[in-house]
């Protein structure tokens, strides 16, 4: 069996720890590191996964997934250098961060597969780009294909787009919960309790995202298809556009791509 080791066991280093235990995979096939040893005695506690130094790590694993901040790239490629075997498969989840930086730090030939995960993967429903750096081959692509299409879905995508994606979907999933939140203190204002806001707002959104993707319907027409008439729905569409919510959206996005860039070309040389 491959083994895994996930380098940075934050937040979105444990939805894949534990999206992958959930899929099926051995406790034994997977490890981590950790900075602060509380931390990591509790994510052994919780799914009897093994916590190892990070030299350790990069020698045991076949696959070693870097999920650290973006900023803290550089002491771990520091201390993952010198102890990297030749012929590991290194996944980078980082935003920003292109695959030629790892191949400028680590051993030459190392083959790395850039990511952009979300972290709907804790309940198996990722959304994944990858892109192959300049080393890694189809069967590196397809390794990492498999190990997150059991945590969710995969597409493959050039690097060079990898900045956007990070926007769209791995962002993503923040954009929506801001707008639950939003939408469950519009039903506070309207004096209904919290609760009763919360269940009606988030089976709306679970109703309306399985409209989206299993009905095949174009969201403009699952959209006019609640507008009536006269309604209520126009009603509230036009307030959304008299704010430039829709614009707002799309400078959101924008700012978050250039982002990306920005934390990428904090480690260029
Ligand atoms: N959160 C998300 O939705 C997504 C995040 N990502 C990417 O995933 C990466 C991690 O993000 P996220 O999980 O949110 O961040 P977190 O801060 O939650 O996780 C990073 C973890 O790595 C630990 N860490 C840092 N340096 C080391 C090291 N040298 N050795 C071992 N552990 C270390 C940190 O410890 P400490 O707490 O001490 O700093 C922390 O626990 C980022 O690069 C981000 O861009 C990608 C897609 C989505
Ligand atoms: O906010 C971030 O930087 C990370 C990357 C994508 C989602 N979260």
């Amino acid at each position: 069996m491959t083994t895994i080791a996930v380098l940075g066991a934050g937040k979105i280093g444990e939805s894949l720890l534990s999206g992958l235990l959930k899929a099926g995979r051995a406790p034994a096939d997977l490890l981590f590191t950790e900075r602060f040893a509380t931390r990591a005695a509790d994510l052994t506690k919780t799914y009897g996964i093994t916590h190892v130094d990070v030299a350790t790590a990069v020698q045991r694993a076949d696959v070693i997934v870097v999920a650290v901040k973006p900023q803290d790239i550089e002491p771990l490629l520091d201390e993952m250098a010198p102890n990297l075997p030749a012929g590991k498969l290194v996944v980078s989840l980082c935003a920003g961060l292109p695959t030629k930086l790892f191949e400028r730090r680590l051993p030459e030939g190392t083959a790395v597969v850039r990511v952009m995960p979300n972290t709907p993967m804790l309940v198996g429903e990722a959304m994944s780009a990858i892109s192959g750096g300049a080393h890694a081959e189809d069967a590196h692509l397809d390794l990492v294909e498999e190990l997150l299409g059991s945590v969710g879905k995969v597409v493959r995508v050039p690097e060079s787009q990898q900045d956007a994606v990070t926007a769209l979907s791995g962002s993503g999933p923040a954009y929506f919960f801001y707008l639950v939140e939003a939408m469950i203190d519009a039903g506070i204002l309207l004096g209904i309790p919290r609760a009763t806001a919360a269940d009606l707002i988030v089976q709306s959104a679970v109703g309306a995202a399985a409209m989206l993707r299993e009905g095949g319907g174009h969201p403009v027409m699952l959209r006019e298809a609640v507008t009536s008439p006269a309604g209520t729905t126009i009603a509230g569409i036009r307030e959304l556009e008299k704010h430039g919510v829709r614009a707002a959206l799309i400078d959101a996005i924008e700012a978050a791509r250039d982002r990306s860039v920005e934390l990428g070309r904090a480690h260029e040389e």
